[in-house]
């Protein structure tokens, strides 16, 4: 650790994210992790986070007062549910911090509170922190935009493990969000989130989405682009949550000197 190292706070220490964080953080140089915080009544409250990651002892126990964590950090890494990130950007708000958030599932009213947050928090949100998917966004906008409207049927496949609690993926959302882009529409005026039953026929410019869980498949994309007598499939594989953690920290470091303001990972990446 180095006196100029951005102090950094994992939230959600003791979860796949929040554990890949700590043994990521502690790879990378610029930033060290300052404090861990798991919620009230946890049973990994008073562990040390380095040891719960598999490092050894790194002197820093998982705690469930986040505010005294943020006012002393620079930023903070969460990776955790839609209630609480809501509560930690109304944290980082308080503390002036950065708040990067990868947590997906959040409602349009989660999302306005994060937003309103961002008014005195550096925020960094996305569905993905990886460069590989925010690639695969940047070239599925310009597919769809080449490819016109209605002539093409654009379907978003996913896959995660088991354990995952949303759907569609963030990542998922982010690639429809990229096609509707590409094509000038809203997405949310014209995507398919589930099929079932008679459905009747496809309708012309619509956006499909199906999903599959499964095992411990950490991530698995695709957008598959259908025409008449041929298709386009684009595609992202993650097999190991270090691409998604890496981004974090990234962001992260990224929005240490950057104003109070709502940014994505095509801002920190420059794919903007
Ligand atoms: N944007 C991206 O690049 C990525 C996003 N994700 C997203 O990150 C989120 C977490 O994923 P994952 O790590 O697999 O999930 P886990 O369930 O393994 O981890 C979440 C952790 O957050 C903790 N937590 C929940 N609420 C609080 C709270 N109020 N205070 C402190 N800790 C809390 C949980 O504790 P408890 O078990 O007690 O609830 C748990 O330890 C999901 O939304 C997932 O989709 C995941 C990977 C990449
Ligand atoms: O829950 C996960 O595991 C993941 N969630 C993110 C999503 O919802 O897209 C990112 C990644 O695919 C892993």
């Amino acid at each position: 650790m180095s006196g100029t190292d951005m102090k950094l706070v994992v939230v959600g220490a003791a979860g796949r994210m929040g554990q890949t964080l700590i043994r990521t953080i502690h790879a990378m140089t610029g930033a060290s992790v300052f404090a861990a915080v798991e919620r009230p009544g946890s049973a990994f409250v008073g562990r040390d986070a380095g040891e719960l990651a598999g490092l050894g002892p790194m002197g820093v126990t998982i705690t469930d007062k986040p505010l005294e964590a943020f006012v002393e950090a620079e930023g903070v890494l969460d990776f955790t549910s839609p209630a609480a990130t809501v509560e930690f950007s109304g944290l980082a708000a308080q503390a002036r911090i950065v708040h990067v958030i990868g947590t997906t599932g959040c409602s349009t009213e989660d999302d306005a509170r994060i937003k309103a947050a961002a008014r005195h928090a550096r925020i960094v949100k996305s569905g993905n922190m990886s460069l590989g998917v925010n690639l695969l966004g940047v070239l599925t906008q310009q597919a769809a935009k080449a490819l016109g409207r209605t002539d093409w049927d654009i379907e978003i496949l996913e896959m995660h493990h088991k354990h995952k609690v949303d759907a569609p993926s963030g990542t998922a959302l982010l690639l429809g969000e990229a096609a509707a882009r590409g094509r000038g529409i809203d997405l949310g005026e014209n995507s398919v989130r589930v099929r079932d039953g008679h459905t009747g026929p496809r309708a012309a410019g619509s956006i499909g989405f199906a999903t599959l869980r499964g095992g411990s498949v950490i991530g698995e994309h695709s957008v598959i682009i259908a025409g008449e007598g041929e298709q386009v499939t684009l595609s992202h594989s993650a097999t190991d949550r270090a691409i998604f953690a890496r981004g974090a920290v990234t962001a992260a470091l990224w929005a240490r000197d950057k104003k109070p303001r709502f940014y994505t990972m095509l801002d920190v990446l420059g794919l903007n």
